[in-house]
This record gives C-alpha cells, structure tokens and sequence, in this order.
C-alpha cells in the first residue's frame, strides 16, 4: 500500500497523567504515515486526488496542541480517527507519538507509543 509519512512534527503541549505535565508541559514528537493508494495522484499530477499533506499536518499539530489528556495512546487515538474523518481516500494510519523529557528517573533516550489502525466504516 502507498503511503505519505509526516515526520517529527514537534509540539509543545500538556498531556499527562501528573499535575507537573499538566502545568509546565513539555514536546511531544510525532509521526504519522497515513496507508492510501496514491495512484490516481502519481497519473495525473492532481493534488484534489491524494491528501495535501500541509493540510494534514495543521490537522494533526491542532490535536496534539489542543485540549489536554492524560496519555499519549489517547492523544494518537484522537490523530488517528481526525485523518479518518477528513479523508475518505486514507485506510489506515500509523501514529508514533514520543515524550521527549518525561518526568521518569533513569536513564534512557524517551518514550514513545505506536498506534496502528485500519478504517472501519
Ligand atoms: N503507557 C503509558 N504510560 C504512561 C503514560 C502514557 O501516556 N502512556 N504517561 C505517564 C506520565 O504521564 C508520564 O509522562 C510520566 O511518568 C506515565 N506512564
């Protein structure tokens, strides 16, 4: 299946699940690869034919920017049924979301959860 991927889309917001994310915030990353066939769009040059992915991006970046949750499967939820429901042409959506800086002890480079959902109706 073809694709269109939007790559590092890096948004300062305040999801979580403590009163400290939910009152300083911080970046979240996120990554969407959105499953359509693209042919229509790579035959005759017609961007009404495939997903304007500047449009998309804006789409995606109002969620994660918007009103606060409290974990990123949720938030990559809310992305995931937005693409669905603005385009028809999209079967299915893959949503990374990361934590760059969680407030977690330890280690370690981030956190991220992945999302894979297939259109339904
Ligand atoms: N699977 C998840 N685990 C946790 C989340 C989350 O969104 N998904 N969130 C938190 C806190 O908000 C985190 O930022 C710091 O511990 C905890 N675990």
């Amino acid at each position: 299946m073809d694709n269109i991927k939007i790559n590092g889309i890096k948004t300062y917001a305040y999801h979580g699940v403590f009163d400290a994310e939910r009152q300083l915030g911080q970046f979240f990353i996120t990554d969407v690869t959105m499953h359509l066939d693209l042919t229509a769009a790579s035959t005759t040059d017609d961007l009404d034919l495939t997903v304007n992915y500047g449009e998309a991006y804006k789409l995606i970046e109002d969620v994660i920017a918007g009103e606060p949750v409290n974990l990123i499967e949720y938030l990559a939820g809310k992305v995931s049924q937005t693409l669905f429901d603005r385009y028809d042409k999209i079967v299915g959506v893959e949503v990374t979301i990361t934590k760059v800086n969680p407030p977690i002890e330890g280690h370690y480079e981030n956190v991220s959860i992945t999302l894979n959902r297939k259109r339904e109706n």
